[in-house]
């Protein structure tokens, strides 16, 4: 069917926020009802209201993105080449009167952040091309990336009015998880998590050594979670652990579960590696290949494939049960149930940020999957539950981590029955600002997600509960159970009846 050809200076015509028209490889997009909702704020796409975007998009999205992300009633047609002038071809000017700031190489003062999205602008102006391609990159066509935070913005809540709301008591945890956007790295999230009273999750492939993070003077009495990749080399892990172990103020260990393969991170792959740097813990260096020259496969050539349950369960005791264990990048209900009766301490539901497994479902997904297939899980062993508090059960954390953003996505989460909520990227970010970044970052979410809580009617997190959320509009999406719900398995009772 051919398509409907528009003018250029039509397409010039929607150049505002209430009607933003943008052409990408000369499709021509309504973005207006999309916009706000841009997981890099909506400034950057006003900045090409009523032009061509093609260059701007091409450079972090998949060409599939913008098909799949919005409905086919946001095509309008596509360009008339007959009406492109010399001036549309040219590169967009430099002043434009649209809500987009100029992108400067210049970090804005940190007082003009404001949200988490603030710290992502600056990070993509400012950073070195490899460094904006490492973090901001996901695997595929960013379905999962993209998805992980835009379901948030699905789940209403179901607020209640005049409680009272004065005083609140927030106690909860947010999780935190970086040299290539500042020097100081994961020494100044340390810093910034022990000030906030936030718990930073220490990476295996961290730019500094689990040592020198949690052995800095400033940070020697508050807690830390490690996060570990098991080596194929299983005499490595075992060094390592007893390494992490000798450190008295690491007070658990997430075994990450979810990077069997590392994902094809085009955006990573596409900018050049300077083959000078090294990576500290695993004491290798990237180099430029066929593939490419992604940071993201040579942080993962070490980790083991074959990694198993049983492997698991020798390392819960090997660790000791004096210290806490979960797995993190947990994307089935029927995974954390196992966790469960293996007995680990908890799991994290993640996709580790859309970065290994494409269309692999978010958090929140699974997070409601855990209520509609085992409510026990969360009815019996949350910290808070009646049956923990009165000694009848063991408690069982569930983390989530993922594309929030928002003090209201960390609400969400714990109103439905997460311990623990990570931030990934928005860290990362807000370090290229240092100790005091992060610090301001945590301000923000923190603030946030207390103004939700006092408009929900909510002044103590034991009190936050699924009855404050709407998921409706996403129900639909959550798998109900163990098998595909209509269609016939030809080896269905060989799959669903082994526990793995
Ligand atoms: C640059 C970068 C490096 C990461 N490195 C690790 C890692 O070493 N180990 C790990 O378990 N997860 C790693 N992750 C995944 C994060 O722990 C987390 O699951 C994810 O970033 C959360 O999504 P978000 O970035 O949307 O908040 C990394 C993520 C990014 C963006």
């Amino acid at each position: 069917m051919s398509q409907n050809k528009i003018s250029i200076s039509e397409i010039k015509s929607h150049n505002q926020s209430d009607d933003c028209w943008i052409v990408v490889d000369g499709q021509v997009w309504d973005i207006t009802s999309f916009a706000p909702e841009h997981p890099g704020g909506p400034g950057i796409i006003y900045k090409y209201a009523g032009r061509d975007a093609t260059a701007a998009y091409n450079e972090i999205h998949a060409p599939s993105i913008i098909k799949n992300g919005l409905s086919a009633s946001a095509n309008k047609g596509v360009v008339d080449q007959s009406t492109v002038t010399k001036e549309w071809s040219e590169p967009l000017p430099d002043e434009t009167p649209k809500a987009a700031p100029k992108p400067s190489s210049e970090k804005p003062p940190l007082d003009s952040i404001i949200n988490a999205h603030d710290f992502e602008i600056q990070a993509r102006n400012t950073s070195t091309a490899k460094t904006w391609a490492f973090y901001s990159s996901a695997s595929n066509d960013l379905v999962t990336r993209d998805l992980n935070a835009s379901l948030y913005s699905r789940i209403l809540f179901r607020p209640r009015t005049m409680r009272r709301v004065a005083t609140i008591d927030t106690r909860t945890t947010l999780l935190a998880m970086a040299r290539l956007i500042h020097p100081d790295g994961e020494l100044a999230i340390a810093r910034a998590c022990k000030t906030r009273k936030i718990i930073q999750s220490i990476s295996n492939n961290a730019s500094y050594s689990a040592a020198d993070i949690v052995s800095q003077p400033e940070v020697s009495d508050h807690p830390f979670i490690f996060q570990l990749y098991v080596d194929k080399r299983k005499e490595k892990t075992n060094a390592l652990l007893a390494k992490i172990k000798s450190h008295k103020n690491v007070s658990a260990v997430m075994v990450t579960v979810d990077a069997a393969a590392p994902g094809k991170r085009e955006a990573d792959e596409r900018v050049k590696a300077d083959e000078s740097i090294e990576n500290p813990m695993q004491k290798n260096k990237p180099k430029n290949d066929k593939k490419g020259g992604g940071y993201g496969r040579l942080m993962a050539g070490f980790i083991d494939p074959d990694l198993n349950w049983d492997y698991i369960s020798w390392l819960r005791s090997e660790i000791g049960y004096d210290m806490p264990m979960l797995t993190k990048g947990v994307m089935s209900a029927d995974d954390v149930k196992m966790a469960l009766d293996i007995g680990l301490d908890g799991c994290v539901l993640s996709n580790h940020g859309g970065r290994n497994l494409d269309t692999s479902p978010p958090a929140i997904l699974v997070l409601l999957e855990i209520h509609a297939r085992f409510p026990e899980i969360i009815r019996d062993h949350h910290p808070n539950s009646a049956s923990v508090k009165a000694g009848l059960t063991r408690p069982f954390s569930i983390l989530v981590d993922g594309g929030v953003r928002r003090g209201t996505d960390v609400l969400k989460c714990v109103c439905l029955g997460a311990v623990s909520v990570g931030l990934g990227r928005p860290v990362l970010f807000a370090t290229g600002y240092g100790q005091e970044g992060v610090e301001h970052l945590i301000d923000i979410i923190r603030d946030e997600f207390e103004v939700a809580m006092r408009n929900c009617g909510l002044t103590r997190i034991e009190d936050c509960g699924p009855e404050y959320v709407n998921s409706g509009d996403i129900d639909h999406l959550v798998s109900k159970s163990r098998g595909h719900p209509y269609a016939v398995g030809w080896k269905a009772q060989m799959a669903l009846q082994s526990k793995l």
